[in-house]
């Protein structure tokens, strides 16, 4: 049970680290917060705030593996090569593919209430 309440406390200390370094982290927070004033505003039903809750845990779950690779990669390869180029534009892919994807969502929501 320790050893469970101990991975834990890792793991919260992980998501502080990627707030504090990360400045996407920051936006991506900022944009949730904004999308979360905005389903309060437009009074969103239960299905809705599923899909927005779903696309923000999903786009800061990309970019906390982004991040995490990057430091990786920056500790283990700090000069450049072509195969961290391409293990650190396809973490950023991963993100971008998440972002594209919640704004699909987010604007099949708002077009739904026009
Ligand atoms: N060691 C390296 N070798 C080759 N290319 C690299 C290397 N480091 C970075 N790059 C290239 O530069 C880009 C930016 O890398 P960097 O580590 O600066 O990430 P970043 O600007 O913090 O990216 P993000 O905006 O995704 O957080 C990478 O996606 C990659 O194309």
């Amino acid at each position: 049970m320790k050893k469970r309440i101990q991975s834990f406390a890792h793991a919260i200390r992980g998501i502080r680290d990627f707030i504090a370094c990360g400045t996407n982290a920051k936006i991506q927070l900022a944009c949730a917060a904004l999308v979360g004033g905005l389903g309060l505003a437009l009074e969103f039903t239960g299905s809705e705030w599923i899909a927005v809750t779903l696309c923000a845990g999903f786009v800061l779950s990309a970019e906390a593996l982004n991040t995490a690779i990057e430091e990786l990669a920056n500790e283990v390869s700090p000069e450049r090569k072509e195969s961290i180029r391409r293990v650190k534009d396809i973490a950023a892919g991963a993100v971008l593919i998440a972002a594209v994807t919640s704004l699909l969502v987010a604007a099949t929501l708002l077009y739904s209430r026009i």
